[in-house]
């Protein structure tokens, strides 16, 4: 089949930094009506997914890349499951007529962009439709200081969410605004609590300019990528099917929030707490976390806890001893 330019199957690039709430638009895109056929692909930092487990369940094609970060290790792997997309699409075994790529909270979106320009065979079939960034209006300010992929995920965006509203007062999103604008006059802005936004302003928008791309890194076409991460910045992943003592874990969270929350920028998870049906759903991002029960263990799944973190300078030996201490013996 030769695709013609209006043809091309639409891709959008959702990207924002750890915690910005990413999953929590996803959602929002997969529960919606809009008569679209979607394919996601969802990209995780750690090795354990989390994500896929928190994405409602919805009749989408739903493909899960854990195995290291979409913008550096695994570009190979993105470009086979986009080719093997479409080929199932062709053979009538699948269809989309959209494609969303939620990256890691610490990739850069340029490489991501970039893939669908130097692939000649992606290039005919999709086009990048928008790069459209999270950001945690309450934690952006600390991440942009550090220098880190903070910067480049704002820099890129065709549309910027300023999520998290209720986290912050009408002078600091100000503030946020007047620091954003001088990375990305261009981008659309739109403000959002829980990324209540209005999906046809992020969908099907045809707002990539690669010449703006060009403007903010003048080798986005060369086909190389130089982003390195932090070198600091590491995961340690946690499975285990014996179950956890909440109390225990509690006070372990109150111990690392207080001891460690700059460090921590992420940590989330899927719990199997004694005594509880539910699966209990926890969420944290520096000195915030929550755990809250979640939907019921199936009947004969197999119950198990499965925990994230993500931070600066962690020590796998400490989190593994505080972890074990929490499991009921
Ligand atoms: N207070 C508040 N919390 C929010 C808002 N939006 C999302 N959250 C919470 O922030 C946490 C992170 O949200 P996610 O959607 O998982 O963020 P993410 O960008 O996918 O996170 P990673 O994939 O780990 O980088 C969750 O506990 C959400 O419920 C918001 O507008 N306000």
């Amino acid at each position: 089949m030769v695709f013609t330019k209006q043809s091309r199957i639409p891709v959008t690039i959702l990207t924002g930094y750890l915690g910005a709430g990413k999953t929590t638009l996803l959602n929002r895109i997969l529960t919606e009506k809009h008569n679209k056929k979607i394919a996601v692909i969802v990209n995780e930092y750690g090795e354990v997914g989390i994500d896929n487990q928190l994405v409602v369940d919805s009749e989408e094609e739903i493909v899960e890349m854990n195995n290291g970060c979409i913008c550096c290790t695994v570009r190979g792997d993105l470009i086979k499951i986009l080719r093997t997309l479409h080929f199932s699409m062709e053979q009538g075994h699948v269809h989309f007529d959209q494609v969303i790529i939620e990256t890691t909270g610490l990739a850069d979106p340029a490489p991501v962009a970039q893939t669908f320009f130097v692939d000649e065979i992606l290039s005919e079939v999709f086009e990048v439709d928008s790069i459209v960034t999270v950001v945690d209006s309450k934690h952006i300010t600390k991440h942009l200081d550090k220098k880190d992929e903070a910067q480049e995920q704002i820099a890129f965006a065709d549309v910027i969410v300023f999520n998290k509203q209720d986290l912050i007062n009408a002078d600091e999103i100000k503030q946020l605004e007047a620091r954003v604008s001088q990375m990305n006059p261009t981008a659309k802005r739109l403000y959002a609590e829980n990324c209540q936004i209005n999906l046809q302003e992020i969908l099907n928008i045809h707002t990539f300019n690669v010449d703006h791309k060009l403007n903010v890194n003048p080798h986005f076409l060369d086909g190389h990528h130089h982003h390195h991460h932090d070198d600091r910045v590491s995961s340690v992943a946690f499975t285990e099917e014996r179950p956890l003592d909440m109390s225990k874990v509690d006070r372990w969270m109150s111990y690392l929030v207080q001891e460690k929350g700059e460090d921590l920028l992420r940590y989330k998870g899927i719990l199997n707490v004694a005594g509880m049906q539910e699966r209990i759903v926890f969420q944290g991002l520096h000195m915030l976390f929550t755990g809250r029960p979640d939907k019921k263990w199936k009947e004969g799944e197999k119950r198990k806890t499965e925990l994230v973190f993500i931070g600066r300078n962690l020590d796998k030996d400490e989190l593994e001893k505080q972890f074990n201490a929490c499991i009921v013996s």
